[in-house]
């Protein structure tokens, strides 16, 4: 179903009503005055996954956000960006009307469409601000949701512009449990990393959806391919989308760091994938995960300059020779330093940050932990980082 018909289906049926605001003004003109920053969520996955199933789920249960959804479509050679506002009915306004704008955008990358005249999109978006309080992004099954989340992340030209209400949220990645393997297996790339591949790396969410239409055991081989990908994302296995939606929308994911599975889990994942095989060691694609001992100032710093050089050197250092190969796509962590604050790492392809965590997050922390995903991730980047991380013990 394309996305406008999907709108058009959603707003012919019964709308739903809204319970309470649980972050948003409860009417537009309330609201002028109030300035709050709109969570986006990123909703991407492979093709014909179930994206638009869980979009439709997300709008019809009863969270208490107006949302308001851009959507890229197929409809002509050039991608359409449709942003509407489900200004849905709510308890104090039953009689409120959906609306909608349909905002064309000319370029055919919607990477670069947000860039360019996407920006103008936004803009009007924003205008309406108050009509909405949380926005939905879902982007096709081609696309590689990194760069689209670096320009809501991070992007100081957009940021102060008119993305600086916008917060990125999260990035939620649909896996059609019955293809996905043979999608990961069969995308390949130039550059030896597929969109497939791209999408599960960047997401903070995985939603491996149609669980009812495969064995439990295929399950299994998936799902641990899936980790080892990105062992930082937390996976939900669905039908038909159903997932709580507190898991997929309001997930802070880039004010916390990497969800807790432990190293253990990573190991027995990657115990089932020996076993079965995988093609990931052939395209390059891996993640390194390592431990963070509570770091002293000096290796703080360290740290961040290690980051610098191999986000955006490609260089390991302490390894003479850069390496072409290393590409990092995704990068997360949290650790405590010696000062007793806590810090949290993300990062988006070149852009990354390391951040304190601010009083009131979630992020009691255990254990410190970082994780890098992406290309070229073998040895020689672990031995360079365990080194930088053990001269703080
Ligand atoms: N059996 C089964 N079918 C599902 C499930 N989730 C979605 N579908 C069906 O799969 C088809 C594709 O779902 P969509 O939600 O349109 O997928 P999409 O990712 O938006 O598709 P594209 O936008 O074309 O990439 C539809 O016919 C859905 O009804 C599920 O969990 N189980």
């Amino acid at each position: 179903m394309s996305a406008p018909q999907l709108l058009d289906e959603i707003l012919d049926d019964d709308v739903p009503v809204l319970i309470d605001h649980q972050v948003g003004p409860s009417a537009p003109e309330d609201t002028a005055e109030i300035s709050h920053s709109v969570p986006l969520t990123i909703i991407s996955g492979f093709l014909g996954a179930g994206k638009s199933t869980l979009l439709r789920r997300i709008l019809t249960e009863h969270h208490g956000y107006r949302i308001a959804v851009i959507m890229n479509d197929f409809g002509d050679t050039a991608y359409r960006l449709v942003a509407k506002t489900i200004n849905v009915a709510t308890a104090s306004d039953p009689t409120a009307e959906a609306s909608e704008e349909v905002l064309e955008l000319a370029n055919g990358c919607l990477c670069c469409s947000i860039k360019d005249s996407g920006i103008a999109a936004i803009e009007k978006l924003m205008q309406r601000k108050g009509a909405f309080d949380y926005i939905l992004l879902e982007t096709t099954g081609l696309a590689d949701p990194g760069p689209i989340a670096s320009i809501f992340w991070q992007n100081e030209d957009f940021t102060r512009g008119s993305g600086r209400d916008i917060t990125l949220d999260g990035v939620v990645c649909v896996v059609d449990a019955m293809f996905g393997r043979k999608q990961i297996e069969e995308d390949h790339a130039d550059d030896g990393i597929g969109e497939s591949l791209r999408q599960v790396a960047a997401a903070d969410v995985i939603l491996l959806n149609k669980v009812d239409l495969v064995s439990t055991s295929e399950l299994e081989i998936l799902e641990a391919q899936l980790r080892m990908i990105n062992p930082a994302a937390a996976i939900h296995r669905t039908t038909r989308a159903e997932v709580d939606v507190k898991h997929v929308v309001n997930i802070n994911a880039y004010a916390s760091g990497p969800s807790r599975r432990s190293v253990h889990d990573h190991d027995h994942d990657a115990d089932t994938l020996h076993e079965h095989g995988t093609h990931y060691e052939v395209r390059g694609i891996s993640s390194l995960q390592v431990s963070c001992p509570v770091l002293t100032p000096d290796t703080h710093t360290k740290l961040d300059a290690w980051i610098r050089s191999v986000l955006w050197e490609r260089e390991i250092p302490g390894v003479s020779e850069g390496s072409s190969s290393l590409e990092v796509l995704r990068c997360k962590g949290m650790f405590r330093t010696t000062s007793g604050e806590t810090f949290v790492l993300q990062g988006v392809r070149s852009m990354y940050d390391i951040a304190p965590l601010e009083a009131g997050e979630p992020g009691e922390l255990e254990e410190g932990k970082l994780v890098l995903i992406g290309k070229g991730l073998g040895d020689a980047v672990r031995s360079s980082l365990q080194a930088l991380l053990n001269s703080s013990s």
